[in-house]
């Protein structure tokens, strides 16, 4: 069990399940997006579409990393993120960051829950130690793994993935924000792994509208893009 007491271990939570991927609580998808919004982490380019991890093309990129430049939205990230772990996965001994945009957060909720960090590299470090994994290797280890967003998945479950090979015991995964895709769900499920969002599309896009953060041409291409985004523009 974690060390420190902490407020958020009294805290009843009602989460919503879409599966292997759950939202924490509507009210918390609701403020994170609007604190998202609000920032501007949140971009539009219709007409100039965003390359991804994946390789996919879209309209919308969701820039968690500004978070860290604004204390309040910071710190706000960082509490429901450490309320997810200590709800969802108490045993947890080991915070793990996926790199690059998970180790700011992962560091952050290591340091409240005064658990060990490590981080896990998209590919072995080329020179030095050469290593894929940062921090102490101890096999057998519950860890939880911290990522900043989920799109299909591919990044953070090849995290997991390298943390099984080094002996790790994964009891699954925290983020700020996911797409809802059927695709990353499937991954999730797949990998045996469960995951927990702060916010989620779903959220964010009504919030967007409410705020007149987005335009009806706007509007437009997300609703094509998010029958199929995997093939959209390609
Ligand atoms: O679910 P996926 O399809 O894998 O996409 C999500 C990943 O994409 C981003 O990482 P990226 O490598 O772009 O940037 P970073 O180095 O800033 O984390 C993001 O931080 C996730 O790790
Ligand atoms: O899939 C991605 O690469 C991705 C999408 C997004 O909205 N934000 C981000 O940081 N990465």
């Amino acid at each position: 069990m974690h060390k420190k007491f902490r407020w958020y271990n009294l805290i009843g939570l009602y989460s919503i399940n879409f599966g292997f991927m759950e939202i924490l609580d509507q009210a918390t998808a609701a403020e994170v997006a609007d604190k998202l919004l609000e920032i501007q982490a949140i971009r539009l380019q219709p007409k100039k579409p965003f390359t991804w991890a994946s390789g996919w093309k879209s309209p919308i990129y969701c820039d968690n990393r500004l978070s860290l430049s604004f204390p309040e939205v910071r710190c706000l990230i960082r509490d429901q993120l450490v309320k997810s772990v200590s709800h969802f996965f108490p045993m947890t001994e080991a915070i793990a960051g996926v790199a690059t945009a998970g180790i700011p957060q992962g560091a952050l909720i290591a340091n409240e829950l005064d658990l060990p960090f490590i981080y896990v590299r998209s590919k072995p470090k080329g020179h030095g130690m050469e290593n894929m994994i940062e921090g102490k290797v101890v096999p057998g280890q519950k860890v939880v793994v911290v990522e900043d967003l989920v799109s299909t998945g591919g990044s953070s479950l090849k995290a997991v993935q390298d943390l099984r090979d080094a002996g790790f015991e994964v009891l699954g995964m925290v983020a700020i924000f996911s797409y809802g895709f059927d695709v990353a769900d499937k991954n999730f499920e797949a990998a045996g792994v469960k995951l927990i969002c702060l916010s989620h599309y779903d959220a964010l896009l009504p919030r967007a509208v409410h705020r007149k953060y987005i335009d009806e041409e706007v509007l437009h291409s997300l609703s094509e893009w998010r029958k199929n985004p995997g093939t959209w523009m390609q």
